[in-house]
């Protein structure tokens, strides 16, 4: 089964536009677990552009689906992750300025780093997952740094598929494979959508978690999010 967590980053977007409390995080969040999906995902980035950190802090106490925290493993990072001690936490190479998510680790330059962050958060009964580029060689040394799963960075994917290239697919077939092999759980995560998913999910069976956020909620503004929320669903089953 393939779980639905979706990032509320753009809701917090929304939000912080003017300074108040409309949309209401807390509330959306609830209201998404109820319209079934099975995972609440954040992303609090330095700045706090969107995601504060209280946030992060709040909705701990409400999620009761899956809940994944994702950046990069800086110190207060570190610190947030394991006061709250969520479900998961993704970690992400992402430059502080960096627009969005942009690249995935490099598993080798960075195999003693990550060993140790991942090694802090199992010790804390945090699942692992560590965002990686559908390339073979990261892939295996993901599997060097005793990660639980890794999340398939899916923009290559997206923007193939959006200028109708099926074969931007077969990386992420290949990467699932390896990672199948050598024992690592699969995530996806970064642009997908409405149009994209049914694609990645036939292609790739066996993804665990598909994390998303910005198209659906830019869908919900057209089709509302628990119909959004649903047409994810039927796409993944
Ligand atoms: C790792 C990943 O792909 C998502 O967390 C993405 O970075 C969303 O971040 P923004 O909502 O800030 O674009
Ligand atoms: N890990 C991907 C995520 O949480 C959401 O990415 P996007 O759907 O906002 O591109």
């Amino acid at each position: 089964m393939t779980k639905l967590s979706v990032n509320v980053n753009k809701i917090a977007t929304l939000r912080n536009s003017r300074g108040g409390n409309v949309p209401n995080l807390l509330r959306v969040a609830k209201d998404i677990e109820l319209f079934g999906a099975q995972g609440i995902t954040v992303h609090p980035r330095p700045d706090e552009r969107h995601i504060r950190y209280q946030d992060a802090r709040d909705l701990k106490k409400l999620v009761t689906t899956e809940y994944n925290i994702e950046g990069n493993p800086i110190e207060k990072f570190m610190d947030l992750v394991l006061e709250i001690q969520p479900t998961q936490v993704t970690l992400v190479p992402d430059a502080v300025d960096a627009i969005t998510s942009n690249a995935g680790w490099d598993t080798i330059a960075n195999r003693t780093f990550l060993r140790e962050v991942i090694s802090t958060f199992k010790q804390n009964d945090i699942r692992t997952s560590i965002f990686v580029d559908p390339d073979s060689k990261m892939v295996e040394g993901a599997a060097e740094t005793g990660t639980d799963r890794i999340e398939l960075y899916t923009e290559s994917y997206a923007k193939a598929f959006a200028q109708g290239n099926l074969k931007g697919i077969d990386p992420f077939i290949k990467a699932a494979q390896i990672a199948t092999q050598l024992g690592l759980g699969l995530n996806a995560g970064h642009d997908l959508s409405l149009e994209n998913i049914k694609y990645f999910k036939e292609n790739i069976p066996n993804v665990l978690e598909v994390s998303i956020g910005h198209a659906l909620i830019c869908e919900s503004l057209y089709f509302g999010l628990e119909n959004v929320i649903n047409m994810y669903l039927n796409k993944l089953k």
